[in-house]
């Protein structure tokens, strides 16, 4: 297919210290059943059918991600990450055409299945604006104060964990992106760049195996989640 509407570009920001997990090395770098989970995260997206290229955004001082047996695949490129995440999505789509879609998906979200990525894609036929994977809330939802009690029971109809990848059209994304972070918005996904924006992202189920490691219990999830499969 030669339109550009139909290339997929995945951008994978790695470029965290992991600060939350409390490790020597940044936790996209921790091992899960000896693979780097970064390599692992990578070869889900590497090997879609669908993912022309795949773009990293690494830490200025990362020193370990020329050790992944992935760091030489000719489908990947790497570009320095930024302070925040979405400064490190910003960066990848620098290297983003036009009219491509961008297929944006946490390091540390290893489980993601070609199931789930097949599924987001799909959904561009009904969301044009772009989607995101997600899970709706199961449990009952509290906001506390500071002082950690209870001061709202938050209605949990139409509530839904955001996940990774999300997918957008790479243009609208830099240009949305750009400008929240010029205004000072708080970004923390790239749905909420667009939905500042004015958009209307859609919600695509994704397994709930697709979690982000960001705490140590959360290794531990992860193998087994993956325990199938690697
Ligand atoms: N400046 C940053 C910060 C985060 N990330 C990436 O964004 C993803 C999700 O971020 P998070 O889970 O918060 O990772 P860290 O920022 O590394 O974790 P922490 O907040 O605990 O430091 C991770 O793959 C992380 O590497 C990034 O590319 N650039
Ligand atoms: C993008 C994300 O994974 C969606 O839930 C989440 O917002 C990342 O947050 P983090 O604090 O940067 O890990």
């Amino acid at each position: 297919m030669n339109d550009p509407q139909d290339k997929v570009v995945a951008l994978v920001p790695a470029a965290g210290i992991g600060s939350r997990m409390g490790s020597e090395i940044p936790k996209q770098y921790l091992e899960i059943n000896g693979v780097p989970i970064l390599n692992i995260t990578l070869t889900v997206l590497l090997t879609h059918p669908k993912i022309d290229v795949v773009i990293v955004a690494l830490h200025p001082e990362d020193t370990l991600f020329h050790t992944l047996s992935q760091s030489s695949n000719p489908k990947l490129r790497t570009v320095v990450g930024g302070g925040e995440r979405a400064d490190s999505v910003l960066a990848c789509l620098g290297e983003v055409e036009d009219n491509v879609w961008a297929l944006v998906h946490d390091a540390a979200r290893p489980c993601l299945s070609h199931e789930d990525i097949d599924k987001l894609l799909a959904s561009r036929l009904e969301f044009p604006q772009g989607a995101i994977l997600a899970a709706p809330v199961r449990d009952t939802m509290k906001r506390s104060n500071t002082g950690g009690t209870i001061v709202q029971t938050v209605c949990r109809e139409q509530l839904w964990h955001a996940l990774t990848p999300q997918l957008f059209l790479g243009s609208a994304l830099r240009d949305n992106l750009a400008s929240a972070l010029r205004q000072g918005v708080t970004v923390t996904d790239e749905a909420s760049a667009m939905e500042w924006a004015g958009n209307a992202p859609g919600l695509v189920s994704g397994n709930v195996k697709n979690i982000k490691i960001t705490h140590p219990d959360d290794l531990k999830l992860a193998k087994l989640f993956l325990a199938d499969e690697l």
